[in-house]
């Protein structure tokens, strides 16, 4: 079954369309993908549970099963950025872990072109809220250590960090470590150590969310650059609904206890040209068609296991 994917009507006037052209084996309705290869990303009927102590039966507490992801299916289309929002605890990181293998779906299945993701792999590069630099290392040779393990040879290495430091704005900050960058820079070598593996699907988790607001619009933008410009597919976790419109192309609205996917919400908008596209009509009727659709969602009656 796939979810439902509304799109709002365009409201008259400035905003253009942004790419309005599906991506390369963009999701038709069937399913099938509109050059016919299988989408970058298949989730099908994804369900994971945990096993749980439950402390009111007892001191040691008996143990049960807890559902955090249910019933979930979605593809991801190759080149599409795609956030995904939902309230705290709805399942979010747990979704991204299964993404990246590094954890395993109870039943269901998760296939990257078509194959079976089942564990970790450099196809997917992951970047999570803490950036996770070695603090003895510095930013070009944080970028360099995933290369080594990769096999890539040490000159090839320090051309390659050199180039994904300078797509992310960091030229001239190479050779600083860690504790001589500031958070936004630190969360920029982050996505560069994962972009030099030159994965097919940057996997984010709420990588903006320590950073204060300015310092998160910027890298918002400069994340949409390199996005443009590298043509990644990008399945980005946040609870921001504002940062779910202004990144995504689609978004998708998780509901919590179990998590499961409400909708997908098609998202039109010209960010490129529009002077500030936060503070337009057109921004904001979808910001509140999604705070809507969380809030009708937190109020269906707790599901118990
Ligand atoms: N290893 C685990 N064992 C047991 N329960 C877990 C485990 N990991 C996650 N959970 C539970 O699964 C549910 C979903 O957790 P998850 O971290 O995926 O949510 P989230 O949407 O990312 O939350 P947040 O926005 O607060 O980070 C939560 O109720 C959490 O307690």
């Amino acid at each position: 079954m796939t979810a439902p994917t509304t799109t709002l009507p365009s409201a008259s006037g400035a905003t253009a369309v942004r790419d309005r052209v599906a991506p390369a084996g963009a999701t038709l309705p069937d399913g099938a993908t509109s050059d016919g290869r299988p989408p970058r990303l298949r989730l099908a009927n994804v369900h994971k549970e945990f096993v749980v102590r439950d402390r009111s039966r007892g001191r040691r507490g008996a143990r049960r099963r807890f559902v955090a992801v249910d019933d979930f299916t979605l593809d991801v289309a190759a080149g599409e950025f795609l956030t995904v929002v939902g309230p705290s605890g709805c399942g979010k990181s747990t979704l991204l872990d299964l993404l990246g293998g590094l954890a395993t779906p109870t039943s269901g299945s998760i296939q990257l072109d078509g194959h079976e993701i089942t564990g970790p792999g450099l196809d997917r590069g992951v970047v999570f809220q803490q950036y996770a630099l070695l603090p003895w290392r510095t930013a070009r040779s944080n970028v360099e250590f995933g290369l080594a393990a990769k096999g890539v040879p040490r000159a090839r290495r320090s051309a390659i960090a050199r180039e994904y430091l300078d797509l992310v704005g960091l030229t001239g900050f190479e050779d600083r470590y860690p504790h001589e960058l500031s958070g936004g820079m630190k969360q920029r070598v982050a996505i560069a150590r994962s972009l030099a593996f030159d994965p097919e699907v940057l996997l984010m988790d709420e990588p903006f969310a320590a950073l204060d607001a300015q310092t998160r619009e910027t890298l918002q933008d400069e994340l949409l650059r390199i996005w443009r410009a590298t043509g990644k597919t990008v399945v980005f976790i946040t609870h921001g609904i504002d940062e779910a419109v202004y990144l995504g192309q689609r978004v998708a609205i998780m509901t919590p206890r179990p998590g499961r996917l409400h909708s997908v919400l098609d998202v039109d908008l010209d960010v490129e040209s529009a002077e500030d596209v936060r503070s337009t009509a057109e921004f904001g009727a979808l910001r509140h068609e999604i705070w809507t659709r969380l809030h009708a969602a937190d109020k269906q009656e707790p599901h118990h296991d």
